[in-house]
């Protein structure tokens, strides 16, 4: 890694605190941070550098995955800390700033490599960006880069324009779109499990995939985000962006000889572009827009959307979206891809569901209920694991089969945050797990007719209570061609405990209704 300068707007923040100090403290750790790096955090909020440093150390207590008691650890990491007020719109404080940051390069002896990160409202990144170029910020002898959050636009045009605008600043590949779900270690792991692995490979195709299921599931609300979430909704808050991304992940094929960013996003393209594209007139046949009425989530009664607090009684806002959609290219024509996302659902999971085609012919004495697919799963988060369900003899009952699951987990503990991952990879200039603007824009495109029928109301919103697998109308999406999604019958009993290491635990079809 390149000696850096880490400029941090919105160090005050809480993504600052929450995510990006802990991050940096576990790459600090592990001496993934070179002796030399440099963190200037930015604010309008008047702070001295010692304050900052106590701020981010109390942060560090609450986040951090890892224990932050050793003072000569915690000590020699804060002193890589500055901090500096500045308003984004006032163009002398980042000529001040440009002062700052030379002293210090100075002072540390250190190329004018700087990576500006930008953790503050997406009203913010254009202007930004255009006084960090204006400013000279950007334009020393070393490199530049630039980490952006979400939301990137509020639909196509909006994103277009924003793109259009960071392009007078930054160069593509100075440009680094963070999606969190690419920094999730199982999802760094796809590509790699396929390409390193020829079982996978030789699976990886219509030929043997019956149908592909994603969810992101959580159990919390809209929380404190109202003002937020009530214009964005599922589809803009997580479909356009997270699960679009699991779905590329998943669906693109690599050579087994070359894993290069360039070669991973240019295949994510080429399944954005084979997505059969809707209609807005199709959209209800193919989308499930809901949102969550009072329920009970692990055993505590939980209120509608539109009794929480910031939210209008009369919201049509979706907390739930899913989605059949499918890939028009050799490997994946007339498999379907169902994605699923939503608030206030029964479990917090994220998974991939795969699963295969051809349910093993069976005696005719046989219960019904004995014939199990094979499936293959990636748990993603909270837990993290991969199992495959396959059938063997019932040795109780020799003429039945029995699924047994050959099952993979990883200790919480070990795991990475995706943060850490990603600020890493942005540190050392790799982007193969960010967002590239084709991906970003295609996206959009495809999204753009279902931000339009919802808005139009052309699609009903259904509900679901909180506490459910969400409506109905969700589980005929996939009963309409013959299948149910697959749900881990272990948080049936208990939504708070994680697998243990060992455990094993079968997936059953959906219980909801
Ligand atoms: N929080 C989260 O979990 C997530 C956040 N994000 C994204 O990260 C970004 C930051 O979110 P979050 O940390 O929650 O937001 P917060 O509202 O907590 O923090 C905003 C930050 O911006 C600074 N700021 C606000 N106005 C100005 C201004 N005019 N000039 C300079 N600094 C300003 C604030 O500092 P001060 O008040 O001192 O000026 C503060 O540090 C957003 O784009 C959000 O969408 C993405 C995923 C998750
Ligand atoms: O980006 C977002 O993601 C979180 C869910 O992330 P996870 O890592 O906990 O699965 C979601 O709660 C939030 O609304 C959204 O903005």
């Amino acid at each position: 890694m390149d000696s850096t300068t880490f400029v941090l707007f919105g160090a005050t923040g809480d993504l600052a605190k929450r995510k990006i100090y802990p991050a940096l403290y576990n790459l600090f750790i592990d001496r993934k941070l070179v002796p030399t790096f440099s963190l200037i955090g930015l604010g309008r909020r008047e702070l001295s550098d010692e304050t900052f440093q106590a701020n981010v150390e109390q942060s560090l207590r609450m986040f951090s995955r890892r224990q932050a008691e050793d003072p000569v650890l915690m000590n020699s990491f804060l002193s890589a800390f500055r901090y500096r007020v500045l308003d984004v719109g006032r163009k002398d404080d980042y000529k001040k700033l440009l002062n700052q940051i030379e002293l210090r390069e100075e002072e540390l002896g250190i190329s004018p490599n700087r990576l500006f990160y930008l953790s503050v409202g997406p009203e913010f990144f254009e202007t930004i960006a255009a006084n960090i170029q204006e400013s000279g910020l950007g334009s020393a002898n070393g490199w530049k880069r630039l980490v952006i959050e979400k939301p990137f636009g509020h639909d196509l045009q909006s994103a277009r324009d924003l793109n259009e605008k960071l392009s007078k600043a930054f160069a593509e590949d100075e440009i680094f779109r963070i999606d969190h779900y690419l920094g999730k270690p199982m999802v760094q792991k796809l590509e790699v499990l396929q390409q390193t692995n020829p079982v996978l490979r030789a699976l990886w195709t219509n030929r043997y995939i019956a149908n592909v299921q994603i969810t992101a599931n959580e159990t919390v609300g809209v929380e404190e985000r109202a003002g937020y979430y009530d214009h964005v909704g599922a589809v803009r808050d997580m479909f356009q962006n997270h699960m679009l991304q699991l779905l590329m992940m998943l669906a693109i094929h690599l050579p087994s000889d070359s894993t290069s960013s360039e070669n991973v996003r240019y295949k994510k393209k080429k399944i954005m572009e084979a997505l059969e594209p809707l209609q807005k007139q199709s959209v209800g046949a193919n989308v499930v827009r809901a949102q969550y009425t009072a329920g009970v989530i692990n055993g505590k009664p939980v209120v509608d959307y539109t009794s929480e607090p910031g939210i209008a009684a009369t919201s049509m806002n979706d907390t739930f979206i899913a989605a059949k959609l499918q890939i028009d290219d050799f490997f994946w024509r007339g498999v379907p891809f169902y994605i699923r996302t939503g608030k206030r659902m029964k479990e917090k999971s994220t998974r991939i569901v795969i699963e295969f085609k051809g349910p093993l012919k069976q005696p005719s004495s046989t219960p019904e209920d004995s014939k199990v697919p094979n499936l293959l799963v990636f748990e993603i988060s909270p837990n993290e694991g991969i199992t495959l369900q396959l059938n063997t003899r019932d040795p109780d009952h020799k003429e039945e089969f029995k699924p047994i699951l050959i099952d993979f987990h990883s200790k919480k503990d070990d795991v990475p945050e995706a943060y850490e991952n990603l600020i890493h990879d942005a540190l050392h200039g790799d982007p193969t797990f960010f967002a590239h603007w084709d991906e970003v824009e295609l996206s959009w495109q495809w999204v753009q007719p279902i931000l339009e029928a919802f808005e139009e109301n052309v699609v009903p919103l259904r509900k679901y209570a909180a506490g459910s697998y969400g409506p109905t109308e969700s589980d005929a999406l996939l009963a309409e061609d013959g299948y149910h999604w697959w749900f881990d019958a272990k948080t049936e009993q208990d939504t708070d405990t994680d697998t243990k290491e060992g455990e094993q635990y079968a997936y059953h079809a959906n219980a909801n209704h």
